[in-house]
């Protein structure tokens, strides 16, 4: 008999300015809440939660960044060992949107990945105001996401609930996407023997230290979700803690807490 599957742990950073509504989707999508008065996010804060996609389950360690410029030292050095990226803006704030060039090039620069080959996902919160509120239309956002080559954008609302668990799903198919990608490339790679390059040494190395060629190359084991070549030291030790970095926002409601669903 098969032991039951264990879920596979997976990083999500979720990025944008002061205000977009990152904490509101948070919330929303780990424990179906909204509050209308939240307060600025100081430093990071991060929760789990279960899903089930394609047959398959994974546990997404959800980071939420304050979106404030003054705390960019307390957020970025937890970008690193991140799985895919969510940049948010809002539809009623144009500025939000031609923020996330920034936003796009700080988590490249501090994660430490390759843009063409990291899901990220553009989002749009707040879809649920009235037209003559909205300063972003889906053409401006689709020309964005052109120029900066990304192929994934949704609109939500974490107030009416709509498309928040749509687009943290979305969001993990544009990983399974690229993780399928790579495997190919990789797999591609090792039917290759190109005699002008030193590589059998090389493939002798990783063999015997237990190395591995990238983390995209990576044949994720649902036994060993830790053991994964993210960068372990900025994943959470136990989902039972209280996880909160830099300075824990205040709130006139119950402080938050994380949920292993
Ligand atoms: N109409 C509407 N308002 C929203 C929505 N999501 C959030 N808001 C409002 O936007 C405010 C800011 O939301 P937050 O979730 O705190 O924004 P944030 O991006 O986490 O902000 P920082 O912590 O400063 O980075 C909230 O107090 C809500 O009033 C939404 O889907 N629709």
């Amino acid at each position: 008999m098969r032991p039951p599957q264990k879920s596979k742990l997976l990083k999500v950073v979720i990025l944008g300015d002061g205000g977009v509504g990152k904490s509101a989707l948070l919330t929303r999508f780990v424990s179906n809440r909204y509050e209308e008065n939240n307060f600025h996010t100081i430093g990071v804060e991060f929760m789990n939660k279960d899903i089930a996609v394609d047959g398959e389950k994974y546990t997404l360690q959800i980071w939420d960044t304050a979106g404030q410029e003054r705390f960019r030292a307390l957020r970025t050095p937890f970008y690193r060992g991140s799985d895919m990226c969510l940049l948010c803006y809002a539809l009623d704030d144009r500025d939000s949107l031609r923020g996330l060039r920034l936003w796009h090039n700080e988590f490249i620069n501090y994660a430490d990945v390759q843009p063409d080959r990291f899901p990220f996902i553009v989002v749009g919160n707040k879809n649920d105001i009235r037209a003559e509120r909205r300063q972003v239309s889906y053409e401006d956002v689709q020309q964005w996401c052109t120029e900066h080559g990304i192929s994934a954008h949704i609109e939500t609302s974490s107030k009416t609930a709509t498309n928040v668990t749509d687009a943290f799903v979305l969001a993990l198919r544009q990983w399974k996407a690229m993780e399928r990608v790579a495997e190919a490339e990789q797999r591609q790679h090792g039917d290759t023997i190109d005699l002008t390059q030193p590589i059998r040494l090389m493939q002798r190395r990783q063999c015997c230290t237990g190395g591995g060629a990238g983390k995209a190359a990576d044949v994720v084991d649902a036994d060993d979700d830790d053991g994964r070549n993210t960068d372990a030291a900025m994943r959470s030790p136990s989902s039972m803690s209280r996880h909160l970095f830099g300075q824990s926002r205040s709130s006139p409601k119950a402080p938050k807490t994380n949920y292993q669903l």
